[in-house]
C-alpha cells in the first residue's frame, strides 16, 4: 500500500517534469498502481487507517508524486453533508484532458494545500470555474465529465502535477491574497 514515504517532496526533480502519456491498452502495472493511487486517498480520508499508517488526508494523488512520470491521477472528493455516503467524484483519471473551460475563474477561499509540500503556502490559487475534461478510467473505458466548485480545483490541481506544475507556482507573490476583477471566491 502507498504511504507517507513513498510521496516526493518538493525539490524532487519528478515533480518537475511534463509526465509522459499512458499507452493503451493498459497495462497491468498501470492498472494496480491506479488503484493503489485510490486506494491511498481513500485510506488518508478516513480517521482510523490515517493515523494507523500516519497518512496527510488527500482528495487527490497525481502519479508524479510517488515518483511515478505518466499521466494518471486519483481523486476522491467527498459530498459537502456530513457523513454522506455520495462523493462528488471518484475516480482514477488516465490521460485526463480540459477539453474546454469557463472563462471565468474562481479559488478557493481556504488556498491549496499538497502532500508534496510539506508546509502551509498561504494564498489564493486561481483556476478555471468550469472544466470538461476527458479521460479514460481503469476498465480503458472513455470518459468525459464537466466538473465546477471544488472538484474543478481538486482535478486542476492533479493535472498540474502532470505538468511540472505546484500550485504556490499560481500565487501572485506580491500579494497573495490578490484577486484580478471578477475571480470567484469558493467557500
Ligand atoms: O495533489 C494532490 N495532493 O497533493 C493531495 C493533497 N492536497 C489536497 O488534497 C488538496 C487540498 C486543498 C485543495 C486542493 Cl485543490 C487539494 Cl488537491
Ligand atoms: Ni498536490
Amino acid at each position: 500500500m502507498i504511504t507517507m514515504k513513498d510521496i516526493i517532496r518538493e525539490g524532487h526533480p519528478t515533480l518537475r517534469l511534463v509526465a509522459k502519456e499512458v499507452e493503451l491498452p493498459l497495462s497491468k502495472e498501470v492498472i494496480d498502481l491506479g488503484h493503489e493511487m485510490m486506494e491511498f486517498l481513500v485510506n488518508s480520508q478516513d480517521p482510523e487507517l490515517a493515523e494507523k499508517y500516519e497518512l496527510r488526508a488527500g482528495v487527490g494523488l497525481a502519479a508524479p508524486q510517488i515518483d511515478q512520470s505518466i499521466r494518471m491521477v486519483a481523486v476522491h472528493i467527498p459530498g459537502i453533508e456530513e457523513d454522506s455516503e455520495d462523493y462528488i467524484l471518484s475516480d482514477v483519471m488516465v490521460n485526463p484532458k480540459i477539453v474546454s473551460h469557463s472563462v471565468q475563474s474562481s479559488c478557493l477561499a481556504e488556498g491549496e494545500g499538497c502532500l508534496s509540500v510539506d508546509r502551509d503556502v498561504p494564498g489564493y490559487v486561481p483556476r478555471h470555474s468550469r472544466i470538461t475534461v476527458t479521460y479514460h478510467d481503469l476498465n480503458g473505458e472513455k470518459q468525459k465529465v464537466r466538473l465546477k466548485n471544488y472538484a474543478a480545483m481538486v482535478v486542476q490541481h492533479e493535472i498540474d502535477h502532470l505538468n511540472g506544475v505546484m500550485f504556490y507556482d499560481r500565487i501572485n507573490e506580491e500579494n497573495p491574497y490578490q484577486l484580478d476583477e471578477g475571480v470567484n471566491i469558493i467557500s
